[in-house]
């Protein structure tokens, strides 16, 4: 990296797939002649600057094994936690023996299988002069209601300022390990990295990318995928 520093990555890969209700972890499901989670570890492990990945695996994994970058020496396992952020934390934990402080981290969920090989590029080289770090979004498009208890609009929110937090989310090793673990330690159980680096008082940047960028939720997000990925040739 420009500022001298290394740049790894984090992959929260121990999710259930409760939402998708497949008989099988979504990150494991067939796409575009892959699996999910070998697409989005490809385009990452693509980006030349990368040193290494962490992925956090649900300790029953019995999946990963077939994935056809599990020998890769660039990739190493760690087990996953209750939530999201634990698993988050855990990889960072594991990140400790090899990250400096300073180095870049950036947390990509493996169920987001259609980032774009120039949205990490251009996110990279945007934020690894920025004082604080920040993550890929996409600008709201719809008009955003809010609901109240009854289900019904209780207010329309001003959708100039709003934005899809995406991922990756990419900011400095030993801030963001702080963050997390004080979110933790807190009972936060924060839904992304920019939460935690907000709870510290500082304001991540947003870079705007492509909107194909889904994550895998529901049944009918995994079609949508097929298409944008052949949209984007990387059919195999
Ligand atoms: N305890 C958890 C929960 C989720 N994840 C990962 O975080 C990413 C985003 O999470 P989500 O889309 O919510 O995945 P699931 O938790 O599997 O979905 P659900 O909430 O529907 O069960 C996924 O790559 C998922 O594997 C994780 O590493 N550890
Ligand atoms: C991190 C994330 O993908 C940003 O939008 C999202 O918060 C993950 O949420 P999930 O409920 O764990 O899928």
């Amino acid at each position: 990296m420009s500022d001298g520093g290394d740049l790894w990555a984090v992959v929260p890969a121990a999710g259930v797939g409760r939402r998708f209700g497949a008989d099988i972890p979504k990150q494991y499901l067939p796409l575009a002649g892959r699996r999910v989670i070998d697409q989005s570890l490809a385009v990452l492990l693509a980006e030349p600057r990368l040193r290494g990945v962490v992925v956090a695996l649900d300790p029953r994994d019995s999946f990963w094994p077939q994935s056809e970058l599990a020998d890769d020496p660039r990739v190493r396992r760690v087990a996953g936690g209750a939530e999201r952020c634990h698993s988050v934390l855990n990889a960072l934990e594991a990140l400790a023996e090899m990250a400096g402080a300073d180095d870049w981290v950036l947390v990509h969920d493996a169920a987001r299988p259609c980032l774009r090989a120039n949205d990490l590029a251009r996110m990279i080289e945007i934020l690894c002069d920025d004082p604080v770090g920040g993550i890929l979004a996409v600008p709201v498009r719809d008009t955003m209601k809010q609901a109240d208890d009854a289900g019904r609009i209780d207010a329309t929110l001003a959708r100039e300022r709003l934005w899809h937090a995406f991922t990756p989310q990419m900011f400095r090793f030993g801030l963001l390990r702080e963050a997390i673990a004080a979110a933790l330690a807190a009972g936060v159980l924060v839904t992304d990295e920019a939460a935690a680096i907000e709870r510290f008082g500082r304001a991540p940047r947003l870079v705007e990318g492509q909107a194909d960028n889904i994550k895998i939720t529901r049944p009918e997000d995994l079609p949508l995928a097929e298409f944008y990925l052949q949209q984007q040739g990387r059919i195999c």
